[in-house]
């Protein structure tokens, strides 16, 4: 008897190929698995898989041979050359027509590389963010796919089944043209990690200001989720404040290190928004704030020479309001700088993003779903990318930016670095000020490189000699 062919192929079964791959075979789909190292595939298939439609293949022809035409493949490997060294195994044995979909965190430029190079060759490549850590993986992620739309519609059905699903459908859409899915997926990350610092900004406070214990902040973050800050990162927030380590009997997130790891996504969406020209400053902080964190011992060696003046603040139901308003802008100016950049990167692309699409799915199933999403989905648009002229957010953020002035004064009295938290604040300010000091920026440059200026009473381009007789 010839073997049932499978509908799809998966390569990569660490956390996220392993949950992707039961999570498609649970909806009804055949897929044939494949890992680098063999013993991993075996333990998978005997810990994991329970009558799920697995086949697991220990060489990579067999495993290609093993899937019906055109053959569809998502790769779950580690991003970056693991990446390349996947697809060059594969091609010899790839017929034209098929389709390979990189689930990874790639860079978006080696997404836009990869599609030139397999389009060029009579494949089909789709580059796709994916979003929701392993349980997402297993019980419904964010799929943020991007490539071309004969591609995605190869497998749409697949993807529309074992994405997240939400009142708005499912979480998964066609993103765009060639690299739009690993960008998209980019910016999410880059959002996630001005959200996280924000948030951790919000427990410094609460901790060595306010003086409070773990389990009450706790309660305060879980409170905050039953509202308008509803959100995974929250959630996720108050359950790791509510644990106890099994060792010491302490929080574990007392016996955490202060040293905050990154992969990459947050800085090259930072590299990305300096080269497009749109201001990210929350992202750019908290990749900084990971960056400072490393120094453990320099920061410990420096904290004795200054010693911090630190006062404890009662806590007060008004203060608590403080500090969850000013989350909440901050979050709002996360998003409102992921969205402006994706829109910008969208126009210099021609990616055609639908930033309302976009926002959809993010709903469910990802890292930063949010309630917020839903009221952004009413405003966004390309002419209101950053999201900040509409009535009702004109309004949500001022009543909220007293709260947010008294959380950064209260930090700057207590000498509790805030970098996300006052960036958002500056973002604000900044982009809703009419007149910035940038005039005598320009000044400055003419004085030392004849750089020139533009005046505000007339048209053109102007150099004055700044020193005369002293200059030239
Ligand atoms: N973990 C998460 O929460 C999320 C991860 N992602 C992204 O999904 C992808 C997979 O992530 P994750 O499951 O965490 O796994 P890892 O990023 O840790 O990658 C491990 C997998 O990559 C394979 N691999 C590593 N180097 C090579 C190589 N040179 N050639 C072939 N295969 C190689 C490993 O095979 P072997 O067993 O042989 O070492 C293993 O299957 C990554 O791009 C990650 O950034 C996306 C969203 C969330
Ligand atoms: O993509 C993800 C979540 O959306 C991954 O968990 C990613 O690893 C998070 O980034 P970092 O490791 O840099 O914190």
């Amino acid at each position: 008897m010839i073997p049932v062919k499978s509908s799809i192929g998966l390569i990569g079964l660490a956390v996220m190929g392993q949950n992707l791959a039961l999570n498609i075979a649970r909806k009804g789909y055949k897929v044939s698995v494949f890992n680098r190292t063999a013993q991993k595939t075996e333990e998978f298939v005997k810990n994991r898989v329970k009558g799920e439609e697995i086949e697991p293949h220990y060489d990579i022809k067999d495993f290609v041979e093993s899937l019906e035409r055109p053959r569809k493949i998502i790769l779950m490997v580690k991003a970056g050359k693991p990446v390349d060294d996947t697809i060059s195994q594969l091609l010899p044995y790839l017929e034209p027509g098929d389709l390979i979909i990189d689930g990874g965190n790639s860079h978006y430029l080696d997404t836009e590389r990869r599609f030139k190079d397999l389009t060029e060759k009579g494949f089909l490549f789709l580059g796709m963010g994916v979003s929701g850590g392993e349980y997402g993986a297993l019980h419904g992620p964010s799929l943020m796919p991007g490539g071309s739309k004969k591609a995605y519609s190869l497998v749409e059905d697949i993807l529309l089944k074992i994405a997240a699903k939400t009142e708005d459908g499912p979480c998964c859409t066609y993103v765009g043209e060639r690299s739009a899915g690993h960008f998209v997926k980019m910016v999410h990350n880059g959002i996630e990690y001005a959200i996280m610092q924000s948030i951790a900004e919000i427990y410094h406070i609460m901790r060595d200001v306010l003086d409070l214990p773990t389990d009450e902040m706790s309660d305060i973050f879980k409170e905050w989720n039953s509202g308008e800050l509803n959100s995974f990162l929250v959630e996720i927030t108050y359950k790791i404040l509510k644990r106890k380590d099994e060792e010491t009997g302490k929080p574990m997130v007392d016996v955490i290190l202060d040293r905050a790891e990154q992969k990459g996504t947050g800085k090259w969406t930072s590299q990305a928004a300096l080269d497009l020209g749109i201001p990210t400053p929350s992202i750019n902080l908290a990749v900084v704030e990971r960056i400072i964190s490393h120094f453990k011992e320099e920061r410990t060696k420096l904290s004795k020479l200054y010693n911090k003046r630190r006062s404890a603040l009662q806590k007060s139901e008004e203060f608590l309001k403080d500090l969850k308003d000013s989350l909440f802008f901050a979050m709002f100016m996360a998003f409102s700088q992921g969205m402006w950049l994706i829109s910008e990167a969208s126009k210099e692309f021609s990616y055609n993003v639908d930033l309302f699409e976009v926002l959809r799915i993010w709903k469910g199933g990802c890292i930063i779903r949010a309630k917020l999403i839903d009221t952004l989905r009413r405003y966004i648009s390309d002419e209101n990318a950053h999201l900040l002229e509409s009535e009702e957010v004109i309004s949500l953020l001022k009543e909220r930016i007293g709260s947010l002035k008294n959380v950064l004064k209260v930090s700057i009295e207590n000498e509790i670095p805030v970098p996300v938290l006052s960036s958002a604040y500056n973002y604000f300010m900044s982009l809703t000020e009419e007149r910035l000091p940038a005039n005598l920026i320009q000044a400055q440059r003419d004085f030392f490189g004849a750089h020139t200026f533009e005046r505000v009473d007339k048209e053109g381009v102007f150099h004055i000699n700044w020193e005369e007789g002293e200059i030239g």
